[in-house]
């Protein structure tokens, strides 16, 4: 499907959706708790829907109570072989799979056309050296694992997704052996690191940092249940931001904080460079753009979902906006890189793509295109709001907003967006 998206102004309040990483997290590790655990304010998105299914099948019991879950953990593995669908979620698979090395039984893990494309192979060696049998289709899914790694010492690179990482942590605590990972590369997207080690916390669970983002010692342990609530996403925010600089009068934008800290926040910060004031009061956020923004070169390693929404922004600097270091976000649902740049190319700005990021010069003449998101939500998202400010366009693949933030197009018409279904 296509939409048509009209030069628009946003003007009022709108909300934002809960935490997908940290929905994902909380689902997760109150999945292992032999007891049960209470998440509120969580994120319901096809995403998230895949990491439910997945503990469902591993055994967990998860009743849904309006915006809460209610998840009483496996008490024990079965031994029966599975088929799981991770359906578009990197997160959701990668965490799956080194959950599944703690199952005797086969595990057969999956999704849909674009996590096929998706790296494992860093994951399943670590898994297999640890003492799991994995396959894969030449390092990416379909991929099977079977049980149990007992635990030991891995080393793992960093530098392709901190997923990997991740998800050795999940499991670690219930190898008999305990892990010791030792990352051998500078490790992309850290906050998302600290955020699974803040996650098992609530938990009930230690990581011992060794040297941080580079060793780390997880014992044997058991996790203890837990009420944890998600807060908004910044990810999400950030593209509500560079909406609200784009086209935004007035525009308030409600998210409840909390505690758990967020990569994705940096996002306050870069605008403030670009000479945009954010001021966040009492969970509304709100913006004061200037007539042309600053631009600036932005080091995004660790914050790769802040692409979209800051590659867009360029549309409004008086100088060049140079982002780098986020090759990664080549791993992505798209390689966004590319597909960025092939797409703004079209509504007018000049892009020079490199190995490692993108340098945008502000288009002297905008002018109205189809746009391709490729079926990635982040990217329809994006594209939607810059052809919010450029007019005249059609953007494809609107049901990927499903992915992470459900309501976005219903949210954009409400507060003055002029999309209609094409
Ligand atoms: O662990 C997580 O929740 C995520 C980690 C990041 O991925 P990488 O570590 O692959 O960069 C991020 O881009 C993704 O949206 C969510
Ligand atoms: C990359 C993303 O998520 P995942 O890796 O979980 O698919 C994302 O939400 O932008």
């Amino acid at each position: 499907m296509n939409c048509k998206v009209e030069r628009s102004t946003l003007t009022g309040s709108i909300g934002c959706p809960p935490n997908k990483s940290y929905t994902h997290r909380a689902i997760f590790l109150a999945s292992l708790v032999d007891g049960k655990s209470i998440i509120k304010n969580v994120l319901k998105s096809r995403d998230t829907v895949a990491t439910m299914n997945i503990c469902k099948s591993f055994g967990a019991q998860i009743q849904e109570a309006g915006r809460n879950l209610k998840i009483r953990g496996i008490e024990e593995f079965d031994d029966a072989d599975l088929l799981v669908d991770a359906s578009n979620s990197g997160t959701t698979i990668r965490i799956a799979a080194a959950i599944a090395s703690l199952r005797d039984a086969k595990t057969t893990l999956t999704g849909d056309e674009s996590l096929k494309k998706r790296p494992m192979k860093p994951l399943l060696d670590a898994l297999e050296a640890l003492g799991a049998k994995c396959t894969s289709n030449d390092g990416k899914p379909p991929v099977t694992v079977v049980g149990r790694a007992r635990g030991g010492s891995i080393t793992i690179p960093g530098d392709i997704s901190s997923q990997f990482i991740s998800a050795l942590f999940i499991a670690a605590p219930k190898m008999e052996n305990g892990l010791t990972v030792n990352i051998s590369t500078e490790l992309v997207s850290k906050p998302y690191l600290d955020a699974t080690i803040s996650s098992m916390k609530k938990f009930g669970v230690t990581v011992q940092v060794i040297e941080p983002y580079r060793k780390y010692q997880i014992a044997p342990q058991e996790y203890k249940h837990a009420t944890v609530s998600i807060p908004s996403d910044f990810s999400s925010i950030a593209l509500l931001l560079s909406a609200a600089v784009l086209v935004g009068r007035d525009l308030t934008i409600n998210a409840s904080i909390g505690d758990l800290s967020q990569g994705d926040e940096a996002i306050i910060d870069i605008l403030g460079k670009m000479g945009v004031d954010v001021s966040l009061h009492k969970n509304t956020i709100k913006v004061r753009a200037p007539e042309k923004l600053l631009g600036g070169r932005f080091d995004l390693s660790n914050t790769p979902d802040l692409l979209p929404p800051l590659s867009i922004l360029c549309l409004k600097c008086q100088a060049p906006l140079e982002i780098y270091n986020v090759r990664h976000a080549r791993f992505k649902e798209t390689d966004r890189i590319a597909i960025i740049a092939r797409e703004l190319r079209k509504i007018g700005v000049s892009v020079k793509e490199n190995d490692d990021g993108l340098v945008m010069s502000p288009p002297e003449k905008t002018s109205g295109a189809h746009l391709d998101s490729e079926d990635d939500h982040r990217l329809f998202m994006a594209f939607c709001i810059a052809a919010m400010y450029v007019g005249d366009c059609t953007v494809s693949d609107p049901e990927s907003v499903d992915v992470s933030y459900p309501t976005f197009v219903d949210d954009m018409i409400g507060v003055g967006a002029k999309i209609t279904f094409a």
